[in-house]
């Protein structure tokens, strides 16, 4: 525990056990960034340059009203997608544990979308690998009025994941980093650092919808080579991005969850 009090106005105890469910919308999301991008290419001015950055401008304007809905529309129906996936996630592993350890309840601690558009008043907010942390100002009427909002950042499959209360930082947007991010892209992690790949098989449990340890050759490969994708030395260290959070006032920490083991599923 690393902010007691708040810890216990949100339930989270010493010596529980936290299912975090990390999932999206799956291609859903990507379809309809797609789709936002061919409808504000399709409106923008002809004969002028497109923006060298590759980000065009919101769609404004009556003329543009019913383009600008169907993008909203279709980024509401990704996130829906998404929160009902986390939703069956969490279903299926807590009616994993209640079946192996018996009578046991998992209250929902939150759910927070991030890779997502908010609109706000008159302001529309993309958040990128990163999470809303928002204050407590921002939460009144919500169970976190008294706190800030709660924020996750997840380590990796061999480091600790925190949760934080969101402190409102106006300059990050009300915004904190959802994870430690990549110290090395998918492909370079791939191929390299076999020997510490082996060792975090042997260190960390890994659940994955197929055994790996006893799949026919080539699929344990493919599967392997997944998994070493997103292998903990691919990732920064969690603790300099908490405290980060922490020295800058974006998210205060309240709890640091142990890992235990983690469930690949794709
Ligand atoms: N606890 C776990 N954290 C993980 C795992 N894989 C990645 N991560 C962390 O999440 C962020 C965000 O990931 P993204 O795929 O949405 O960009 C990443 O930066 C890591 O810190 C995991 O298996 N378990
Ligand atoms: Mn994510």
């Amino acid at each position: 525990m690393l902010d007691a009090p708040t810890a216990h106005a949100w339930g989270v105890r010493l010596g529980h056990v936290t299912v975090m469910v990390h999932s999206g919308s799956l291609g859903t999301g990507h379809l309809a960034g797609t789709l936002a991008l061919n409808l504000a290419t399709s409106v923008y001015p002809k004969g002028l340059a497109h923006p060298a950055n590759g980000f065009f401008p919101l769609l404004t304007g009556e003329q543009n009203a019913a383009a600008l809905q169907g993008m909203r529309d279709a980024l509401h129906t990704a996130g829906n997608f998404a929160a009902v996936n986390r939703l069956f996630l969490v279903l299926m592993a807590t009616a994993v544990l209640q079946g192996t350890i018996g009578d046991c309840e998992f209250p929902l601690l939150y759910d927070a979308a991030h890779n997502f558009i908010w609109q706000e008043d008159e302001h529309w907010l993309q958040r990128k690998g990163a999470t809303p942390a928002r204050g407590y100002e921002a939460m009144q009427g919500t169970p976190f009025a008294d706190t800030g909002e709660l924020v996750l950042v997840p380590g990796s499959m061999g480091a600790s994941s925190v949760v934080l209360a969101g402190q409102g930082h106006p300059q990050a947007l009300h915004s904190a980093s959802h994870g430690a991010g990549r110290k090395q892209a998918r492909g370079e992690a791939m191929h390299a650092h076999e020997d510490e790949f082996r060792q975090f098989l042997h260190d960390f449990r890994v659940v994955t919808p197929i055994d790996w340890r006893r799949a026919r050759a080539d699929v344990r490969a493919q599967k392997l080579a997944e998994l070493k994708q997103e292998a903990p030395f691919a990732y920064k260290g969690i603790g300099p991005v908490i405290q980060t959070l922490e020295q800058t006032g974006i998210a205060r920490p309240v709890a640091e969850l142990w890992l235990l083991l983690t469930v690949k599923g794709w």
